[in-house]
């Protein structure tokens, strides 16, 4: 199972219960004495687990709930609060295990804020103060030490005042951290240890039995291995992210040491604290590790040491919590819908829960070998998880909810739609329908080509096309242009200006391009990617792919063996060739349009944009209108001047092209690779230079 099964989690089905109705029920003393009791239990087994291996088997929006519910009992029944509350303190495990150390100052926790109403009135208590917006990395904090230069000590935050020593831990497992530093004296720096996104994933790939719940369980996991040098051998590999240091007590850059440093900002007032806090929001989900907020604090260090702190957190730092990521809420039903190219997946609906900002009815469970292995049920507390753009998933059930009246989910042996026996395919176990006359299939097709990416019919529904599919008007993408106002006014709910709205849409639909109709074929394994490169590689016409071999189309960068014999076989296809004629018949474009071909950059004017590789990041702004720029169109700006954008910075990266908001740790990485950093003022210089703007 990929998450920790340690212990029943008596309370988790009134979590999420308490925190989609706010305010919990009044109770009497004694219920309220032995709700307390529980609840501090409860904490108190969690944060064992949670700071002891790592372990999460709450989300965390559902540990904050019962903690909430807790302060909330515990401030109407003071005299109540047990003696070992777990309020009020930094959150820790009991007992602290292993040689420890204690903090030259305590290391706390923070004060959090949901709303920005928190984040406001924190910054009007201290107005007129410059304040510092960064990152709140969702890892392990750490104190590391050196003493004239050399590492001596690397603690973890223990109980706050007290921590665990990992340094030799430390030594294998973040082999970055440097072992000595240019600066004398005691030199302290706070940060956090992180497991990126990427060695995370790479890990679980690799480790497919044992696999790590989530980045930030992996992070405290690893620093709890009993042999380091075999969990760094073994890719269990950390970050430090420093967002603090000082030197024989009075604060200095964290820079200097060459050690990373959290992204930060500096701003002067509530609004812009706001801006950056949203700043960070947005980029969230393109980080390569984990943040579960922003953090605001005073940024004169004197002036947060003259703040002061209660027993648990600095007055002069607050915590802006973005919405969680995944959240407990059961599983209702399991359906099987047949997909375009005869995939038939499965997808749970959901008791709807609020996670990653939206409120969550429909999840996917990815595929069977996943429902197998991590045993959901229908009936299940499961935890959905929605992080970004990213389509909601249920990652994990709680199989100690368990009741007993909980069922198997069972994948289908026929298709729902047309009845053919279905084929199982892949390491997911995946069921297809194989049949091409699938109904189901059919439907789903012709909802992709109506669809965004492909021809964009604006008012074109699911829900219509169904309709007409059903009705016989619509059998294949050529039919759509042959539909009449007259035949559509017959419908319930279409009077004759929707009719006439709705054949309007498509008409202007019809001058799609090559990209797009080789988007809306969903030809099997081409991607939007391959869409794109076929354009780029000079393919001018449909008919000029269906004349193609696999092998010249294996010739076009990136197209492998695989997706090349998928395209020639769809394309030979009679009733593709015959709905392809169709189409021109009815004068779809089936060519390429200039935006989808090569830029000419011989034709670009000169500039040092010219022949190099770029990477883009932070905000842009047009310089003349003060309008934002999208970053799609910064990339087709500096590909029309002839550079190559990539994705991350590398070696053989040129520029860096930086625009505002942009983290230091970012910056930090190019120029530790000699990679110039160019800002967006020169930029702008160097597109008109080019002759783009
Ligand atoms: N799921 C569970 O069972 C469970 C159990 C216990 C705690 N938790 C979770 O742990 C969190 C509570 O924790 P906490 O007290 O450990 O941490 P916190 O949320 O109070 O934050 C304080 C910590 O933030 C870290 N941090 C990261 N980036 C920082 C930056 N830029 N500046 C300053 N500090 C930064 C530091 O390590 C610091 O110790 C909550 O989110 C809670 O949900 C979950
Ligand atoms: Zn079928």
């Amino acid at each position: 199972m990929p998450f920790s099964a340690s212990g029943r989690s008596l309370l988790a089905p009134a979590a999420p219960s308490f925190r989609i109705g706010g305010v919990p029920p009044k109770r009497s003393p004694e219920a309220a004495r032995a709700r307390i009791d529980e609840l501090a239990a409860e904490v108190r087994r969690l944060n064992d687990l949670y700071y002891g291996a790592g372990d999460s088997p709450l989300p965390d929006a559902d540990y904050d709930a019962l903690k909430d519910e807790l302060a909330v009992l515990v401030a109407e029944h003071p005299a109540l609060e047990p003696a070992d509350s777990p309020l009020g303190r930094v959150n820790a495990p009991s007992q602290l295990t292993g040689p420890t150390i204690r903090h030259a100052r305590p290391m706390l926790s923070l004060a959090k804020a949901t709303g920005e109403e928190q984040i406001r009135a924190f910054c009007e208590r201290f107005a007129g103060q410059a304040f510092r917006v960064s990152e709140k990395l969702d890892g392990l904090s750490l104190s590391v030490v050196y003493r004239d230069g050399e590492l001596e000590h690397v603690a973890t935050r223990g109980n706050g005042e007290v921590g665990e020593l990992v340094t030799d831990k430390v030594r294998h497992v973040i082999p970055e951290l440097p072992a000595r530093v240019d600066a004398p004296g005691r030199v302290e720096v706070r940060g956090e240890a992180v497991m990126t996104r990427s060695t995370w994933t790479a890990y679980n790939d690799t480790h497919p039995e044992r696999p790590l719940t989530n980045p930030r369980s992996g992070a405290a996991g690893t620093l709890m291995q009993k042999d380091p040098e075999a969990a760094a051998a073994g890719g269990r590999l950390l970050r430090f992210v420093a967002f603090g240091a000082d030197r024989d007590g009075a604060a200095i850059d964290v820079q200097g040491l060459g050690i990373e440093a959290a992204a930060q900002v500096v701003c002067a007032d509530a609004d812009s604290v706001m801006k950056a806090v949203h700043a960070i929001g947005a980029r969230r989900d393109g980080l390569d590790y984990d943040i579960d907020g922003a953090v605001v604090r005073l940024h004169d260090p004197a002036a947060f040491d003259a703040a002061g702190s209660t027993s648990a957190e600095p007055r002069g730092a607050i915590a802006f919590k973005y919405p969680p990521e995944e959240r407990l809420t059961k599983l209702l039903a399991v359906e099987w819908p047949v997909g375009k190219i005869g995939r038939v997946p499965p997808r749970a609906r959901v008791a709807p829960v609020f996670v990653g900002g939206v409120t969550v009815e429909n999840v996917t469970l990815h595929n069977p070998r996943l429902i197998r292995e991590r045993d959901l049920r229908i009936g299940d507390t499961v935890a959905v998880v929605r992080r970004g753009d990213v389509i909601p998933f249920a990652g994990r059930s709680i199989p100690e909810d368990r009741d007993g009246s909980e069922q198997v989910i069972a994948p289908p042996e026929r298709c729902p739609s047309c009845d053919s026996e279905l084929e199982v395919r892949g390491a997911g176990e995946e069921r297809w329908c194989l049949n091409l006359q699938c109904p189901a299939q059919a439907t789903r097709r012709l909802m992709h080509w109506a669809s965004r990416a492909a021809a964009d019919m604006e008012g074109v529904g699911d829900v219509w096309i169904e309709k007409l599919a059903d009705d016989g008007l619509l059998r294949r993408r050529s039919d759509f242009y042959a539909i009449t106002a007259q035949q559509l006014v017959g419908y319930e709910r279409m009077g004759e200006v929707s009719a006439a709205n709705m054949v309007a849409a498509i008409e202007r639909s019809k001058g799609l391009g090559l990209r797009r109709a080789l988007i809306g074929l969903a030809i099997p394994m081409a991607s939007e990617g391959v869409a794109k490169r076929l354009c780029l590689a000079g393919y001018e016409r449909i008919e000029d792919l269906m004349a193609a071999t696999a092998a010249d189309l294996e010739a076009v960068r990136d197209i492998g063996a695989k997706v090349a014999e998928s395209i020639v076989a769809f394309l030979a296809r009679p009733e593709v060739r015959a709905d392809i004629e169709a189409l021109r018949t009815h004068g779809v474009v089936l060519d390429v349009l200039d935006e989808d071909r090569p830029v000419d950059v011989a034709a670009a004017g000169d500039s040092p944009l010219k022949g190099a590789t770029v990477v883009i990041t932070g905000a842009f702004t047009d310089p003349r209108s003060g309008a934002k720029v999208s970053r799609p169109e910064v990339t087709r700006l500096v590909e029309s001047a002839g550079a190559t954008a990539a994705s991350s910075v590398s070696a053989s990266t040129d520029h860096l092209l930086a625009g505002a908001d942009v983290g230091a740790s970012k910056t930090a990485k190019a120029e530790k690779l000699g990679v110039e950093v160019v800002d967006q003022a020169r930029l702008w210089a160097w597109l008109a230079d080019a002759g783009v703007t």
